[in-house]
């Protein structure tokens, strides 16, 4: 009832024309985020010289918050703007927020002295964490939004469409977190400046910047096609309402003089609506079985934090592709793209014809693999560990002169400095692979070329009577990583395997599980737990401080094991129902007849679904046996 003809006769291959801009918007949009993300640890580290722990706080705060912000996103949607609204405002809250992070990056807004360091750190922390502050403000508050609003467009009868959809705008999501997380740190890598030549940050926030402004526009040109449901009310408002009048109304009737209910959430009859609670019911069954999730989470986001920084550690040459540290991250939409199509059509109908996969049991293999992921990534800590040395800092390289006159020393991009007699230049960050110095004074230049290992730390000893090349002596302070980053793909194949079984199985999961006027509310509380998952990593890094690395990875892995135990055992008495089924119970009998109702609702949660589309829902026949089989 709720399509208009209008929209239904705007489509192309039985698609509404509409959906093409979303899918594009959602691509851009993944492509700002992720692109954004991929670089942010080492901007946090080189730019703004921040140590591991605090780099990898900050960036945890800002992802959980990225993710608690859908709550708000759906909350303004569903009781004030509407989607469509939603989307436009607080995307151009998104794009401002990509802009001042490009921005803050450009060093030469305070280096006074223009020796390439900013001279007023204060100014362009301020700046990041109010840019960061607006991005997740921007990508959380639209992110139940858009999918949902892309949902929309489909009529009742186009059930098949929005599926297929569904897996378009997941593939989406994947290519633009891929292109752009190959594409920014090459930005990032490119040395850019006025008066100084540094690593281009500003560069690789710009383009997300862009890409975010390119979403926007998009989406606002197919404004005319859309269909744009009303806001219906704050259903959460009245979920919150419905249960707190359970819970006072429960308190308030005590005494033994009370007759007990079944369900805590029945002392809200008597004031509302029966379907109401029988949907809350829903609801809270799943979101109980959400507690254990956000463990996922904490190893799941880490790949942006901890491993990119154990990447920087690591050799990127692999032959004629020289990969950067936080390239690494691509491994995983790569591997989704892939993965995702092996399992649905390969894996997972091998797997059924041994046993019962289900959704909660996929979730519970998916936490299994992402915890062998960290006992990978442990195990790899240990192997740089052997290598690593602390002092200097990786990548840097310094000048001893030993001539009677002073010297400048520079490198294309690299403004060694003007180095006294007798005395030593800076450490300066140089490249990876062949450079070529050129020293030069007031009578004499000459250039020295050497190779620098990924990671690699020399210090420089010029002569007094220098001629170049043969003359200078080098010492190896740091030798380059030798571990090398290939050996980070096993706990990427693992944690992206993990992925699929868990992330994409979940939403799917809380989709089909959500009653239909609940179906945001669920997928904010599944959002939610990537967001608790984010605070944990706070929380164990700050309590935990354990000083090995490797050892971290480990206790990560147990805990999740832990946690994988306790959520298998929830599961197995989780049923699965079929929420639409327990609605249409309620609208056939209408709320008069009481009895007749908490039978129907019964009835309808004993039916169980045989897999997680819900296309085989059973009549209630064999009730028992085959909830026995669809359990867990
Ligand atoms: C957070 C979601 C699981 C999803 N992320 C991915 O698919 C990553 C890129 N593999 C998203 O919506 O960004």
């Amino acid at each position: 009832v709720k399509r208009s003809s209008t929209l239904n006769n705007n489509k192309v291959l039985g698609y509404p024309i509409s959906i093409f801009f979303i899918v594009v918007n959602e691509f851009c949009e993944r492509f700002s985020y992720y692109g954004m993300r991929a670089v942010l640890v080492l901007y946090f580290k080189y730019f703004l010289r921040w140590d591991n722990d605090l780099a990898t706080s900050i960036y945890h705060t800002f992802v959980a918050l990225c993710y608690l912000t859908p709550i708000l996103g759906a909350i303004i949607a569903d009781s004030w703007l509407g989607k469509f609204k939603t989307i436009i405002y607080l995307s151009i809250v998104y794009a401002i927020g990509q802009v001042t992070m490009a921005v803050s990056a450009i060093h030469d807004i305070t280096d006074k002295d223009r020796d390439g360091t900013p001279d007023n750190m204060t100014f362009h922390v301020a700046m990041s964490m109010v840019g960061l502050f607006l991005i997740a403000l921007g990508t959380g508050g639209i992110k139940p939004c858009v999918s949902a609003f892309g949902g929309d467009q489909f009529s009742e009868h186009q059930e098949k469409q929005r599926r297929t959809f569904f897996s378009v705008f997941y593939l989406c999501i994947n290519g633009g977190s891929l292109l752009s997380t190959i594409i920014t740190p090459i930005l990032r890598a490119q040395e850019c400046g006025i008066y100084t030549q540094e690593k281009c940050y500003s560069l690789a926030f710009g383009v997300p910047a862009a890409l975010m402004v390119v979403a926007l526009v998009v989406f606002i040109v197919g404004s005319g096609m859309y269909y744009k449901a009303e806001p219906q009310g704050n259903i959460m408002l009245d979920v919150c309402k419905c249960i707190g009048f359970a819970i006072s109304n429960r308190v308030r009737h005590r005494g033994k003089q009370y007759p007990k209910r079944k369900h805590w959430m029945d002392w809200a009859e008597d004031r509302y609506d029966k379907l109401l609670i029988a949907q809350i019911k829903m609801v809270l069954k799943v979101l109980f079985l959400y507690i254990p999730l956000p463990m996922f989470w904490t190893l799941f986001d880490q790949k942006g934090s901890r491993w990119t920084l154990q990447a920087t550690t690591m050799d990127g040459n692999f032959g004629a592709l020289v990969i950067q540290p936080d390239q690494m991250q691509t491994v995983n939409p790569i591997l989704i793209l892939t993965l995702v199509p092996i399992m649905d059509s390969l894996i997972y109908p091998l797997i059924q014809k041994c046993v019962n996969f289900t959704p909660l049991r996929r979730m519970t293999v998916g936490m299994l693999m992402a915890a062998i992921a960290f006992v990978c990534a442990g195990l790899v800590q240990i192997e740089i560990d052997k290598t690593l040395p602390t002092f200097p800092s990786a990548s840097q390289s310094q000048f001893v002169n030993g001539m009677g006159m002073a010297l400048n020393v520079s490198t294309p991009g690299v403004y060694v400095g003007l180095i006294d007699s007798s005395y030593y230049s800076n450490y300066s960050l140089v490249n990876n692979g062949k450079i070529i110095f050129t020293i030069w004074s007031d009578t004499q230049a000459c250039n020295y070329s050497r190779e620098f290992g990924f990671g690699s730390s020399y210090t420089f000893y010029i002569p007094g009577n220098l001629v170049c090349q043969n003359d200078i002596t080098a010492t190896e302070d740091i030798k380059p990583n030798t571990a090398h980053m290939a050996l980070q793909i096993p706990q990427y194949f693992f944690i992206t395997a993990g992925e699929v079984m868990f992330s994409v199985t979940g939403l799917e999961f809380s989709y089909s599980q959500a009653p239909n006027n609940m179906k945001a509310v669920l997928q904010a509380g599944w959002l939610l737990t990537v967001a608790i998952g984010n605070f944990i990593v706070l929380i164990v890094a700050e309590v935990a401080k354990i000083p090995e690395q490797w050892a971290e990875y480990i206790l990560f892995a147990s805990l999740l094991i832990v946690v994988c135990v306790i959520f298998s055992i929830m599961a197995h008495f989780y049923t699965y129902i079929n929420p639409a089924e327990i609605e249409a119970q309620f609208m056939k009998k209408g709320d008069d007849n009481d009895e007749d109702d908490k039978k129907q609702l019964q009835k309808g949660m004993e039916m169980v679904k045989r897999n997680s589309t819900g296309s085989h829902s059973y009549d209630g026949d064999d009730d028992d046996d085959e909830r026995k089989k669809t359990k867990m």
